[in-house]
């Protein structure tokens, strides 16, 4: 297990570049399997989860080429599909969420496919029902063994179907979008998941011949087509980090302009963090943050406490809600954290009370965070980190507090921050990896 030992206090200063989007390269890098001809991939963020990802598909049979550090080439016209019966293959797509989403294209071009649980974040329960539900409206017949492998397969092609999904689950959408594409006949999706690396996904598959309306509503129709070919593609920049270099700025006081962000993709990121008190500029596609010794939470018009909770999009994405907390922590004012998604999430505030945060977990789904405005300033102490985004909160915790930190099992941030400890560095920051 990898630690950082981070000395905090100091602010940062400088420019950074946010990497390609770790959720949408999990799911483009599925696509690849729709099709035999070359698909070129640009932007591929270099973090643990991605590079899991290429490695299954390499050894699945999909020839990969890196043409430059951010892209590579892929071409799916050998798949071995004797490799899923393997341990080395059920040990890999365990490993990580984003293997889920091998499913959809596998069924719709080789009529069968077969998964472990997925890995991923634990934070909290997980299911896999809509996904199945999905590819069961397209002819795929699932069979259970135990609770945790699950094997799909059809007969022919997948046929088109109306469904109404009970979830707008994220990864569940791209598995059926993926299958839809190549069903025979008309698909539609209503409560369809429609956040921006869904409407990427989408994008690719029309440019890979696809026939996809409703892009970016929650309502999708798919007409099915015989084949799929070749493209180019390339990765938006993070949102999620984008949010944390935010919430790392006002948490320690820093000036850091954050590169080319693809402004109009953040949703209610930029005015979430408003409403923490904290100021940004716009400046073409960069987002200024300059430095700032105190922020103030707004309220309601009424004068209540303010909420912020997450939401299928165009609502709040969940996986913000962590670097959020710890950036109220030390504004002025008072707000309720409602994490309405995930119920294990909100465990880390522990944490953040040991290095003298206040903060009232209400339960599994709320916390309540009475900022400090930086009257004091929080200590640093010893801790793990116990998934990717409650990482990247504690890592900001002990960027702003008083001496010397350390985070263990740092694997946890490696998985979806690229070379977080030196291109922080780079910013003034003192993080050491251990
Ligand atoms: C690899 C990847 O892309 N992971 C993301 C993906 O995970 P993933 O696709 O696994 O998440 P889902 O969208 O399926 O669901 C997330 C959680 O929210 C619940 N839920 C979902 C939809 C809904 O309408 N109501 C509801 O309660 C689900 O039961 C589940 O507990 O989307 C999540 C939600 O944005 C993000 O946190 C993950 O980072
Ligand atoms: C929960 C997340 O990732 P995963 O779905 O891969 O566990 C995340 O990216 O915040």
């Amino acid at each position: 297990m990898a630690s950082f030992e981070v000395i905090g206090g100091k602010p940062l200063k400088g420019e950074i570049v946010p990497q390609g989007a770790k959720n949408e390269a999990l799911q483009i890098l599925c696509a690849v399997l729709l099709t035999d001809e070359q698909v070129t991939i640009s932007n591929i963020p270099d973090i643990r989860d991605v590079n899991k990802l290429i490695e299954l598909l390499r050894d699945m049979g999909v020839k990969v080429g890196k043409l430059s550090n951010d892209t590579y080439r892929f071409q799916a016209d050998d798949v071995h599909l004797d490799y899923l019966d393997t341990p080395e293959f059920v040990a890999q797509a365990g490993a990580l969420r984003g293997s889920v989403m091998i499913l959809g294209p596998m069924l719709a071009r080789f009529g069968k496919c077969q998964l472990p649980k997925p890995g991923g974040d634990k934070i909290g329960r997980r299911p896999m029902d809509t996904h199945f539900l999905g590819l069961e409206k397209l002819g795929g017949k699932l069979t259970l063994e135990g609770n945790d492998f699950y094997r799909i397969n059809t007969e022919g092609r997948l046929r088109g179907a109306y469904m109404l999904l009970d979830e707008a689950s994220v990864t569940g959408t791209a598995n059926i979008v993926m299958g839809a594409v190549l069903a025979e006949g008309t698909t539609t999706i209503y409560n369809a998941a429609c956040e921006p690396y869904l409407q990427q996904l989408c994008k690719i598959l029309v440019r890979m011949g696809a026939k996809i309306n409703g892009i970016g509503s929650n309502l999708l129709t798919i007409e099915g087509v015989e084949r799929l070919g070749g493209t180019e593609h390339r990765m938006l920049p993070d949102m999620i980090e984008i949010g944390s270099f935010i919430g790392l700025a006002a948490m320690t006081g820093s000036e850091i302009t954050i590169k080319d962000c693809q402004i109009p993709e953040l949703g209610l990121i930029p005015d979430t963090f408003r409403k923490l008190g904290i100021q940004l500029e716009f400046r073409g596609d960069d987002i200024f943050v300059p430095a700032q010794d105190h922020y103030e939470i707004a309220t309601y018009l009424d004068g209540s406490i303010l909420t912020i909770s997450d939401h299928t999009w165009p609502g709040l994405t969940p996986d913000l809600l962590s670097v959020l907390l710890v950036v109220a922590t030390q504004a002025k004012g008072t707000v309720l954290i409602h994490q309405k998604m995930f119920e294990s999430r909100l465990f880390f505030v522990d944490k953040l009370i040991d290095m003298g945060a206040q903060i009232i977990l209400c339960d599994p789904h709320r916390a309540t965070v009475i900022g400090l405005d930086k009257r004091t300033q929080l200590h640093g102490i010893t801790m793990t980190s116990p998934d990717i985004r409650a990482g990247v909160a504690l890592l900001i915790a002990a960027l702003s507090a008083n001496g010397r930190s350390v985070i263990e099992n740092v694997e946890q941030i490696d998985r979806g921050y690229q070379n977080i400890d030196k291109r922080l560095t780079a910013l003034g920051a003192q993080i050491r990896r251990l």
